[in-house]
């Protein structure tokens, strides 16, 4: 079966998803609600037998999982007959993720990446490193405003999940939303990758200026104006600018930059803390700004922010000094996309 059946939109599927961290067991999580049978990829024992369980203390520390996920080590095991296959694997590793799969990948189902960031090394794209892999199966993204300790809690949460084709992309809205999932579709796969990637960036830019106490105003500024850099990267790179409003854009930019429930966010206030920032949790914005930064001088795209949040990662810049070259930049008209 493939994702463009829409004929068969409400039988379950048998869902592969690889990545045992705390979005994967998430959304497996969010698949078994939706109707799906779910078998998980983790490449450590402890957290397969921890599922097994009924919970992921790791990751996903203090909630009980429903019985039902499927979870296995053995990536051959978890791809076997799957109708759909769900990457959750942090940005940096998804190549290396996905040539493990490539040998194991059923031919012609859907691939869905749910990471959100750029590869560092290389600049490319998810979508780009998944093609490169496994040309033959078709790419999809799921992106938006989504804690992972919300969605395992069944607390309601909107996504949206695009294909180059619409088609690919409203088949597997309408298989992966339930009760407390609502999956929007969109024909814009670029621009939901752009949005779910940079919005990582400033999340570390809203964490550093709360953990710097620059204050409420400075912090909606950076979200004002970090929007149009992600307006400009978009632009740039072909996305429509109705999905840089939506809820990969906007959506989840407003929801990391004002919570420290985000890991990139919390990143962002240790260093605006001068606290330690070794051993924290995953901070995706990290390895993606740096990246980022590259991509906008390339490109000559205008966006002082990312830049700025690069070099302060890279200890080029103090967190003052950023602050002060944004502030003193040559004056401008605001509505200058
Ligand atoms: N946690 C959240 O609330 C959300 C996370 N995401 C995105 O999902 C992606 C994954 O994030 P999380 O699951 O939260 O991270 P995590 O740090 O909780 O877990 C990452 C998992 O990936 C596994 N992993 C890493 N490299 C691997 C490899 N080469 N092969 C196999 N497994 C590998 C780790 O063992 C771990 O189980 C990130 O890009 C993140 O931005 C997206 C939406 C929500
Ligand atoms: O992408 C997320 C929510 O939409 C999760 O953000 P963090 O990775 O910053 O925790």
């Amino acid at each position: 079966m493939t994702g463009g059946d829409v004929s068969k939109a409400t039988s379950g599927w048998r869902v592969a998803v690889l990545g045992g961290g705390a979005w994967g067991t998430a959304l497996a999580l969010a698949m078994l609600r939706a109707g799906h049978s779910v078998r998980l990829f983790a490449r450590d024992q402890e957290t397969v037998e921890a599922i097994g369980r009924g919970e992921n203390p790791r990751y996903l520390p203090g909630i009980a999982l429903e019985p039902g996920i499927d979870a296995t080590s053995d990536i051959k095991v978890a791809l076997a007959d799957a109708d759909c296959v769900l990457a959750v694997v942090p940005a940096q590793s998804l190549r290396a993720m996905l040539t493990a799969a490539k040998t194991h990948m059923p031919k012609g189902v859907p691939l869905v990446l749910c990471a959100k960031g750029i590869e560092r090394d290389t600049g490319a794209l998810l979508s780009a490193i998944a093609r490169e892999i496994l040309p033959k199966n078709p790419v999809a993204a799921l992106s938006g405003p989504s804690f992972a300790t919300d969605v395992a809690r069944g607390l309601p949460t909107a996504v949206v999940v695009a294909a180059r084709g619409e088609g690919l992309a409203a088949d597997l809205a309408a298989r992966f939303s339930a009760e407390n999932l609502r999956c929007y579709s969109s024909d814009d796969l670029i621009g939901v990758e752009i949005g779910g990637a940079l919005k990582n960036v400033f999340a570390i830019a809203g964490g550093a200026i709360t953990g710097a106490g620059l204050g409420a105003s400075a912090q909606a500024a950076m979200v004002t104006r970090g929007f149009v850099e992600l307006r400009r990267v978009g632009a740039a790179f072909g996305a429509k600018p109705e999905t840089l409003m939506g809820l990969s854009g906007l959506g989840d930019l407003l929801l990391t930059c004002s919570s420290a429930q985000s890991r990139n966010f919390a990143y962002g206030l240790a260093l605006g803390q001068g606290k330690p920032l070794a051993g924290l949790p995953l901070a995706e914005g990290v390895p993606t700004a740096a990246i980022a930064a590259r991509i906008v001088t390339e490109r000559r795209i205008d966006a002082p922010i990312i830049t700025a949040v690069a070099a302060i990662l890279d200890g080029t810049i103090t967190i003052r000094q950023a602050v002060s070259a944004l502030m003193t930049r040559p004056l401008k008209t605001e509505t200058d996309v």
